[in-house]
């Protein structure tokens, strides 16, 4: 993504999930040497976008034509904006898509079948659920082929998304699923540094404290289990003392449902998926 040859690219809409996704890419070099138009409403977005190496923001308020005119121009145009807005933006592009461009989904539950509905025959639909550490080169990405998309189309998207960090190829269909795990999963994992948080400033650590000792030990866990050959399971093993304290810790958490938890949870998200593919 750093050669001239790179392919030119869109964002339309850029919150969130886009931003990171941006913020990515500015952050490995990739928009210094193939420049990146990022379309949101509001004009202080745009602005601050602009103020990125090789980005130009543009506000819809002050250019209605913007996402059509980003769209025009592009090879890849990601499609960031929430997914009961998708259909109207992509039936407002279709028009102005060149021949072969391809389009990119960051979005839940809708499905490549809408988009090739509404889009030209011409246009190349992928499918992907990234999240939201792309912003740190760290982001976990499933991509999935539309009916058009070839092999130089999955390995252009690809390129995109390696960019910012790892990227899985699977089926449409287990696109939903995976979303459950690696697009919605920073939430969880900052929910239980929240609630761990919680407990910290309950056993009387102030908020900065509680921040060090938490944070300090997500981390910590984290990059030891990047650096190890052993397991979670053995890692875990390795703290818990037999008769000591973590075990009587665990078993409150095994007695609250810990693995049972997750897995309602991720149906919960698998069924919300569901409902927005529906429309809803
Ligand atoms: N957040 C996440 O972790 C993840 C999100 N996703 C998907 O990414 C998509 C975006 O979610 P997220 O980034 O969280 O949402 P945000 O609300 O943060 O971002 C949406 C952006 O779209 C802009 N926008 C609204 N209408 C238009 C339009 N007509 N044309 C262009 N831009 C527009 C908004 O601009 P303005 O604010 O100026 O109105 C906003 O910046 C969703 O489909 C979601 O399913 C996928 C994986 C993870
Ligand atoms: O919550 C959502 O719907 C999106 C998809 C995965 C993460 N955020």
């Amino acid at each position: 993504m750093t050669s001239t040859n790179a392919p030119s690219i869109a964002f339309l809409g850029t919150g969130s999930m886009g931003g990171a996704i941006l913020s990515g890419l500015v952050a490995s070099g990739a928009t210094a040497t193939s420049p990146v138009i990022a379309t949101n409403r509001t004009p202080e977005k745009a602005a601050a976008l602009s103020k990125l190496e090789g980005v130009t923001g543009v506000a819809l308020n002050e250019n209605p034509e913007g996402n059509r005119e980003a769209a025009a121009g592009a090879d890849i145009i990601l499609i960031g904006v929430k997914p009961g807005m998708v259909p109207d933006l992509l039936a407002e592009i279709a028009p102005a898509l060149k021949p072969g461009a391809i389009v990119v989904s960051l979005a839940a539950g809708v499905t490549i079948a809408t988009f090739e509905s509404i889009l030209p025959d011409t246009a190349i639909v992928v499918r992907s659920m990234p999240n939201t550490p792309a912003v740190v080169g760290r982001a976990v990405t499933g991509i999935a082929p539309g009916t058009r998309a070839d092999a130089a189309a999955m390995a252009a998207v690809r390129a995109v998304f390696e960019t910012v960090g790892e990227v899985l190829e699977v089926a449409e269909d287990r696109i939903d699923a995976l979303s459950t795990i690696s697009g919605s999963g920073p939430a969880y994992v900052f929910a239980l540094i929240e609630a761990l948080t919680a407990a910290a400033i309950e056993k009387g650590f102030s908020p900065e404290e509680a921040d060090l000792l938490v944070q300090g030990t997500f981390r910590g866990a984290t990059e030891l289990l990047a650096a190890s050959d052993q397991t979670p399971t053995q890692l875990r093993i390795n703290v818990t003392s037999p008769k000591g304290t973590t075990e009587r810790a665990l078993a409150v958490m095994s007695d609250a449902g810990l693995d049972q938890m997750f897995i309602r949870a991720t149906d919960a998200a698998l069924a919300r998926a569901k409902e927005l593919a529906a429309g809803s």
